[in-house]
């Protein structure tokens, strides 16, 4: 479903360079649930992005259901983006003066959220865990919570796609297994693709495939089955 193709990104730093992906090329099958793995600096968080046309190739191209991305208009892209693409982040990026189900419902709340929005936000955050903790708001709620809330936020747009920078950054190890396992059981039920950066090796078990990156290039990739 997804298809990277000879992909390099140059990062302007002032007068400087900085290829973090030098001629790229892998591919994540629809409905997996895939790692990119590396250590720091080796391209990660760039390659993420790109697929969630965060940011733009600088050469090459990346297909999503065999369309590049690069032949979307801004319009086409923003659409993309907000309808298509569920981010999840390391800090959770909650709104901290709205509770767990505002938080769920935030993208929606400006145009007006629907009563059917408003049940599968909730449906959604009992599936997560967090069925007694919607009022709650994110300083009332553990950093593993409050990344389930984000989880539920992501998967309320029905995404095709759901791109996870680091979501067990700022975690323990046992509350990382778990948020692991929470967005592998939310890809299974909605037959999401669900592609995933983190540096830590200690979660990749019960994965479809393995990217690794080094240097901004492809060291190793993987199917795990
Ligand atoms: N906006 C930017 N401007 C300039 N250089 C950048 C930018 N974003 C990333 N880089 C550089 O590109 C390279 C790859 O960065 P990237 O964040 O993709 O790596 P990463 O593997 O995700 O690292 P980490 O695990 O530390 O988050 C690094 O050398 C980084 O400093």
């Amino acid at each position: 479903m997804i298809e990277v193709r000879d992909v390099t990104k140059i990062h302007q730093s002032g007068e400087t360079e900085v290829r973090a992906l030098q001629g790229v090329s892998c591919r994540f099958p629809g409905q997996t649930f895939s790692f990119i793995l590396g250590p720091s600096g080796s391209g990660k968080s760039t390659l993420l992005y790109l697929m969630g046309a965060l940011d733009a190739p600088s050469t090459g191209e990346i297909f999503v259901q065999n369309r590049s991305l690069s032949t979307l208009n801004q319009t086409e892209r923003d659409t993309y983006r907000r309808e298509k693409v569920g981010f999840v982040f390391q800090s959770f990026n909650l709104l901290k003066n709205l509770n767990a189900l505002e938080n769920v419902l935030a993208p929606y709340l400006p145009q007006g959220v629907t009563a059917e929005q408003k049940q599968r936000a909730e449906a959604l955050l009992k599936q997560v865990g967090l069925g007694q903790r919607i009022t709650h708001r994110p300083n009332q709620l553990s950093g593993g919570e409050q990344q389930r809330v984000a989880i539920a936020r992501a998967l309320l747009k029905r995404p095709l796609l759901i791109l996870a920078d680091e979501p067990t950054g700022e975690l323990d190890t046992k509350t990382g297994a778990e948020i692991f396992s929470c967005l592998r059981d939310m890809s299974e039920q909605y037959q999401t693709t669900v592609v995933i950066v983190t540096h830590d090796e200690r979660y990749i078990r019960e994965t479809d495939y393995i990217i690794r990156l080094r240097d901004g290039k492809i060291a190793e990739e993987n199917a795990t089955d």
